[in-house]
């Protein structure tokens, strides 16, 4: 990603506590020692740095791959209230997601104590009694992807949804009573000082979790000369969000017949409440092509057509995909 930044371009936010999942995917997009990590306490927050200058760059999880869409993020990139104008995707990192149950062991049950980084450990299954786990701090991803343990060994325990996997192993540990436990990646482990309860409790082992970064939407121009000529197919990735006429039949076909008609490959769809009017919808089409190197003007022909079929239409970004 380092390629993006512009001169003195250096702060990138995400959200935090550090040891967050998206402190991963920041530190594997952004490596080494020019940047400045900063992080912060929601998504939108993340949004607002960028949105404001105060930061150049942010990374926000987008969606995984067993749960689905990042509510919290598809909601600043809906941009209702208009106060992320400026907001482009510039990059996405792809990140294996492994999740640990953090906790305190409980009474005599000391014996697998380390064993987060031991891969002849047993996966998904608890490695100490959890009689004593009264309730357990994550984000609502993180519970939503481990329901299948939760089932089997921690049913009726209280779940209590917090703002960041690393902010739910930091209230776990202030807990001495040691009944509070966190869903929470192996960085957290370390960092927080708790004990490793169950390690790689995810429902499904190739869990993963996509991160879009973002900027501010900058000279244009400029980035088109960076990629011309390149090879097209799957190369590039855009995303885009409309509103359809809500009483015209066939409005939403007719906006998905443009994309198919230009030959351009969707990747994602999404769909939030437009906050006009109860049950009506903004949607978002994520596609294969760019704005910036389109050779055969295929991405152009259909954001011209878009014009005419859409009610509003906005362009969020085009990026380089990185799953070819
Ligand atoms: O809580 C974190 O650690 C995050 O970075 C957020 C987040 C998400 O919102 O999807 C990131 C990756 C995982 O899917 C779970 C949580």
């Amino acid at each position: 990603m380092s390629q993006l930044a512009r001169g003195d371009e250096r702060v990138v936010a995400f959200l935090g506590p550090v040891a967050s999942y998206s402190h991963q995917a920041t530190k594997s997009a952004f490596p080494g020692e020019r940047w400045e990590l900063m992080p912060t306490g929601t998504i939108k927050e993340v949004f607002e740095k960028v949105q404001s200058g105060a930061s150049s760059f942010g990374v926000v999880p987008f969606e995984n791959s067993t749960y689905g869409t990042v509510t919290f993020t598809l909601d600043c990139l809906a941009d209702r209230t208009g106060a992320f104008g400026d907001i482009v995707v510039c990059g996405e990192v792809y990140l294996d997601v492994h999740h640990f149950l953090l906790g305190r062991f409980g009474g005599a049950s000391h014996a697998t104590k380390g064993a987060a980084d031991d891969d002849d450990v047993a996966k998904g299954v608890p490695l100490a009694d959890l009689g004593h786990v009264k309730r357990v701090y994550s984000h609502p991803q993180a519970f939503g992807q481990t329901a299948g343990f939760f089932g089997r060994y921690l049913r009726g325990v209280e779940t209590i949804d917090v703002s960041s996997t690393s902010k739910a192993a930091e209230m776990a540990a202030a807990d001495e009573s040691g009944g509070s436990a966190a869903v929470a990646g192996e960085l957290a482990a370390r960092a927080s000082g708790l004990d490793v309860l169950a390690r790689c409790i995810e429902d499904r082992e190739d869990n993963t979790t996509r991160f879009f970064v973002v900027r501010r939407r900058g000279d244009e121009e400029e980035e088109k000369e960076k990629g011309k000529g390149e090879e097209y197919a799957g190369r590039y990735k855009s995303l885009v969000s409309f509103t359809v006429p809500h009483r015209k039949p066939g409005a939403l076909a007719d906006v998905l017949g443009c994309f198919g008609r230009g030959r351009l490959n969707l990747t994602s769809t999404n769909s939030l409440p437009s906050l006009e009017a109860p049950f009506r919808y903004m949607f978002f089409v994520e596609f294969e092509g760019s704005r910036f190197d389109d050779p055969e003007g295929r991405v152009k022909g259909v954001f011209e057509s878009l014009e005419s079929v859409a009610e509003r239409w906005r362009w969020l970004g085009s990026w380089e995909n990185q799953r070819r």
